[in-house]
């Protein structure tokens, strides 16, 4: 009995030993448990300051001087996000140019942008200023997608030089002369697949800017149809154009949502860069494997690996010639792709530019580079081409490496500068009836051609185009010679009814004319054997 006592009170005593255990772990896990909570509370809130304090910071530190004019953001925290439309930005900073000037600033989260509406002002500040003014920004997208190689994006500074360096060499107008030939090689193909297949005018145009950089650049010819180099690099493009128009993927603004995953809510853009950066890789290495193999014809990249001495020379020229096609494929077909649709829409101009080239040139020869300077009209035409519709009509991007005062007010470091083409184009003190196509508007009264030569569609200051020669050689002389040997109207129905070519253009930081039908014909059976005999000239001398 005293045994059972005893045993009963020591398990009482191991009970009451095990709830004041339980209840001192109780009481530490609460202690715990307060303390985690207070110290996420003040993590988080830490986190919340830093955040305000980054949003904040950029506010506060408006030196004496104001921001530019612009509008009044919407939100205080993502500033004008919701004001700027993704689709033709350009467009909506014109609109605002009315009411605010050359210069509108506006704001998204912390990022300050200015959008420069007037040629005199990016010229003052682009060109004059150029030791500011010559940084490009920093977007996630571009690194995401694998773009980071182009000496496009790259930072201001001694790899972007270097690279810059040699797209001058290749690229001045002295050495832009050696490559005629091949253009006009390539254009008589052209030419040749609009007499053949004329209703695939649009992808001849394509193959025509693909044809003539990779023949330049890796010494390789293209297929005349569906090339797998010219497709894939035109689908990245593409791509790369929808990631820089500002405001359309967050994360260029808010650099951390790349950590989140894919599947998270607006984070679509994670699969979207990877497919891009994975045909990225690819695009840069291919065409220069036979190359470096020491095979291949004789070719801008040839040469320019063959004055390298080490690997770190070797990259460079495979990010040059990789930017070459990125950067000069696309803007040509935009370019020529205009050239159609003012044609088809235009119809009375072609007539008079095709006077001009029959009087000058005749009909018993194709046009050469030479012919140039004789032909003023079809200059001015080629000039209103890249006016009517920049190809870049929001420019390329520069930012500035440090903080500026113009005309009283405060532009920080950092801030994303973009030449308005569009606005510059539509500039009323320069040009009447800025939609209309017209090319006299480029010929002064005695005949000869007044000296906006619309150099503005290529940039400004130290990151001016360096391709820009080259292209206007090319873009010219398609011009010429489609010009010279067939009619460009637009396609009728089956009831003969024309079609209309009115579907306009895409979005995007480079834009095309969406796709369009039309007829295209030749001018004469002279022009059709021309274009024949060219074609055989063309395959023997390949
Ligand atoms: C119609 C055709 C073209 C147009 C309208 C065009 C337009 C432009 C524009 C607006 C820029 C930005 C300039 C700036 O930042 O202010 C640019 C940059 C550039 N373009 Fe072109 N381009 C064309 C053809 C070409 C071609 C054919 C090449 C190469 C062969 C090329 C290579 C480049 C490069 C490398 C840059 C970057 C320059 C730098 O950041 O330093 N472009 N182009």
């Amino acid at each position: 009995m005293h045994h059972g006592r005893l045993r009963s009170f020591l398990q009482q005593e191991r009970l009451n030993d095990n709830q004041a255990q339980s209840r001192s772990l109780i009481s530490t896990m609460m202690a715990t448990f307060t303390t985690t909570f207070y110290c996420d509370l003040f993590v988080a809130l830490v986190c919340l300051t830093l955040l305000g304090l980054s949003l904040l910071l950029p506010l506060l530190s408006r030196k004496r001087a104001p921001f530019p004019p612009g509008p009044p953001p919407k939100s205080w925290i993502a500033g004008n996000v919701r004001d700027l439309p993704p689709e033709r930005p350009w467009l909506q900073c014109t609109e605002w140019s009315k009411k605010y000037g050359s210069l509108v600033y506006f704001r998204m989260f912390n990022k300050h942008f200015l959008s420069v509406n007037s040629y005199e002002v990016a010229v003052d500040l682009l060109e004059k200023r150029s030791n500011i003014y010559s940084n490009r920004p920093t977007r996630k997208m571009i690194d995401l997608m694998g773009w980071k190689f182009m000496t496009a994006f790259k930072e201001y500074g001694d790899k972007w030089r270097a690279e810059r360096r040699i797209f001058q060499q290749s690229f001045k107008p002295d050495a832009v002369l050696a490559y005629q030939q091949i253009q006009l090689q390539k254009i008589h193909d052209m030419l040749y697949g609009l007499l053949t297949t004329p209703e695939d005018f649009r992808s001849h145009n394509r193959t025509l800017s693909g044809a003539i950089i990779m023949s330049t650049v890796y010494g390789t010819d293209v297929a005349h149809k569906g090339d797998y180099y010219v497709d894939t690099a035109e689908s990245s493009a593409q791509k790369l154009a929808q990631s820089l128009v500002p405001g359309k993927y967050a994360v260029n603004s808010l650099p951390f949502l790349h950590r989140l995953p894919g599947w998270f809510p607006g984070c679509g853009f994670q699969s979207f860069a990877r497919e891009a950066r994975e045909v990225n890789e690819e695009l840069m290495t291919r065409p220069l494997k036979e190359i470096e193999a020491g095979r291949g014809r004789q070719c801008l990249a040839s040469e320019l690996l063959g004055n390298c001495s080490d690997e770190e020379q070797r990259q460079r020229v495979r990010h040059v010639c990789a930017t070459s096609y990125a950067g000069g494929a696309d803007t040509t077909v935009s370019s020529t792709g205009t050239f159609f649709y003012a044609m088809v829409n235009f119809y009375d101009i072609q007539i008079r530019a095709q006077e001009e080239i029959d009087n000058v040139i005749g009909n018993s020869r194709l046009p050469v580079y030479d012919d140039r300077t004789s032909l003023p009209y079809v200059e001015a035409l080629y000039r209103e081409v890249l006016r009517w519709q920049p190809v870049l009509p929001f420019g390329v991007a520069h930012s500035t490496s440090d903080e500026d005062l113009y005309n009283g007010y405060y532009i920080p470091k950092g801030t994303t500068v973009f030449p308005n083409v569009w606005a510059m184009s539509r500039d009323r003190a320069k040009y009447d009836n800025a939609e209309v196509f017209e090319p006299s508007r480029f010929i002064k009264e005695d005949g000869t051609l007044n000296d906006d030569d619309v150099h503005y569609v290529f940039g400004f200051g130290r990151r001016v185009c360096p391709g820009r020669h080259f292209a206007s050689a090319s873009l010219w002389m398609t011009i010429v010679s489609v010009l010279a040997l067939f009619d460009i109207r637009k396609q009728k129905d089956a009831e003969g009814n024309e079609i209309p070519v009115d579907k306009g253009y895409s979005t995007g930081t480079l834009v095309h004319p969406l796709p369009f039908e039309c007829s295209i014909t030749p001018r004469s059976e002279t022009s059709r054997r021309l274009i024949t005999d060219a074609r055989i000239e063309t395959s023997r001398e390949i």
